[in-house]
C-alpha cells in the first residue's frame, strides 16, 4: 500500500463518485482525445482578478477533485499565457499516485501548453523542475515556430516533446488530431480566458466531451480573465452559444462543481 507523502491531497470515495459519469472511459469510442473542460470561477466568470494574475478560487475540497481530475487525464493542457502568468506544476499531487506515495510516474498527466511563439521558458518552468524530480510527467509544446534544438533536446530527454503544427492560431481540430497521432486518450484542458472561450465558440463546442467547473462563492469585479464566449448569430438572429445537459450540481466545501455535457 502507498505510504501517506507530505504535501499529498486526499479525495475521499464517496465524493469521487457523483464526478464519475464524467470523466473519460478506459474504452474511448473515438481516436479523438477525450475532451473535459474544466476550471475555476467566480460569481461573475472570472478566472482570475486581470490577466497574468494567478487568483486562488477553489476552496481545499475544489482543489483536492481537479486533483483527482488531474489523476483520470492522460493529458493537461494549457494556454501559454497561463504557463507564463502562474508556472504552474500541472502535476497531479493526489496520494498514492506516482511521485506521491505511488509506483513511477501512474496517474501523472502530461502537461500540454500551447505557446504559437515558444515564449515560455520551459528549462526553469516548475513543470520541467518536478518532471526532473519524477514528480510529473515533461511537457509537451504545441507551437508554430520550431522549437530551439536544446530544449527539444531537453524535454524528449524526459519523456515529453513538441508539436509543430502551422500558423497561429491553431486549428483545435488539427492539435487533438495530433494529440491523438501521439497517443493521448483524454485531456483535460484547464485554461486560461483565451483558450476556455476558443473552446466554448461554436466553431469546436462539438469538441468538447465534459464540463467540470468549480464555482467560488466571490466576486473578482471588472478587469478580471472572464469567461464569455463570442456571441452566436444566425440569419441576423442572436442565439444562446451552448448549453449542457446532463447536469449535476456537486457541493464541496464552501464550493459548487458543476458537471455536464455539452447539448449537441
Ligand atoms: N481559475 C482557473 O481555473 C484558471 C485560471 N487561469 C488564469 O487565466 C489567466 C490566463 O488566461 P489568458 O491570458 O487568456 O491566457 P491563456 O492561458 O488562455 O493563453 C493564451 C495564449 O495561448 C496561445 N493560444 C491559445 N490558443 C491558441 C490557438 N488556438 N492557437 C495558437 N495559440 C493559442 C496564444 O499565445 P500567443 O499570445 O503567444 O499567440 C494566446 O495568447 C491567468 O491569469 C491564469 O491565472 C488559467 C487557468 C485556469
Ligand atoms: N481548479 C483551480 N482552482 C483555482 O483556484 C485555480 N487558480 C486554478 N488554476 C489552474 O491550476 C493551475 C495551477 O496548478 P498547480 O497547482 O500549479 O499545479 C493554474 O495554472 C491553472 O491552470 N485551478
Amino acid at each position: 500500500m502507498a505510504l501517506p507523502t507530505r504535501d499529498a491531497l486526499t479525495f475521499p470515495d464517496s465524493q469521487r463518485q457523483p464526478i464519475v459519469p464524467y470523466l473519460p472511459s478506459s474504452s474511448p469510442s473515438s481516436s479523438k482525445p477525450f475532451v473535459t473542460l474544466t476550471f475555476a470561477t467566480s460569481l461573475d466568470s472570472n478566472l482570475s482578478l486581470s490577466p497574468g494574475v494567478q487568483t486562488a478560487l477553489s476552496g481545499p475540497e475544489s482543489k483536492a477533485m481537479t486533483h483527482y481530475l488531474r489523476s483520470e487525464h492522460q493529458s493537461i493542457l494549457v494556454g501559454v499565457g497561463t504557463a507564463i502568468a502562474d508556472n504552474p506544476s500541472l502535476n497531479c499531487r493526489l496520494e498514492g499516485v506516482g511521485g506521491y506515495g505511488g509506483e513511477g510516474l501512474s496517474g501523472q498527466p502530461a502537461p500540454i501548453v500551447v505557446d504559437p511563439r515558444a515564449r515560455w521558458d520551459v528549462q526553469r518552468s516548475k513543470c520541467m523542475k518536478l518532471a526532473r524530480e519524477k514528480r510529473g510527467r515533461a511537457p509537451w509544446l504545441v507551437t508554430s515556430t520550431p522549437v530551439p534544438h536544446e530544449t527539444a533536446h531537453t524535454l524528449e530527454t524526459l519523456n515529453g516533446g513538441f508539436l509543430h503544427l502551422g500558423e497561429s492560431p491553431i486549428d483545435w481540430r488539427v492539435l487533438l488530431r495530433h494529440l491523438g497521432m501521439q497517443g493521448f486518450r483524454s485531456v483535460m484542458i484547464e485554461g486560461g480566458g483565451t483558450v476556455i472561450n476558443d473552446l466554448l465558440s461554436p466553431q469546436y463546442f462539438d469538441l468538447v466531451d465534459s464540463v467540470i467547473v468549480t464555482i467560488a462563492p466571490t466576486w473578482l469585479g471588472k478587469g478580471g480573465v472572464q469567461i464569455c464566449p463570442h456571441q452566436r448569430t444566425e440569419n441576423g438572429v442572436r442565439l444562446p452559444v451552448g448549453r449542457l445537459k446532463d447536469v449535476k450540481w456537486v457541493p464541496l466545501g464552501e464550493d459548487v462543481v458543476l458537471c455536464g455535457r455539452p447539448e449537441r
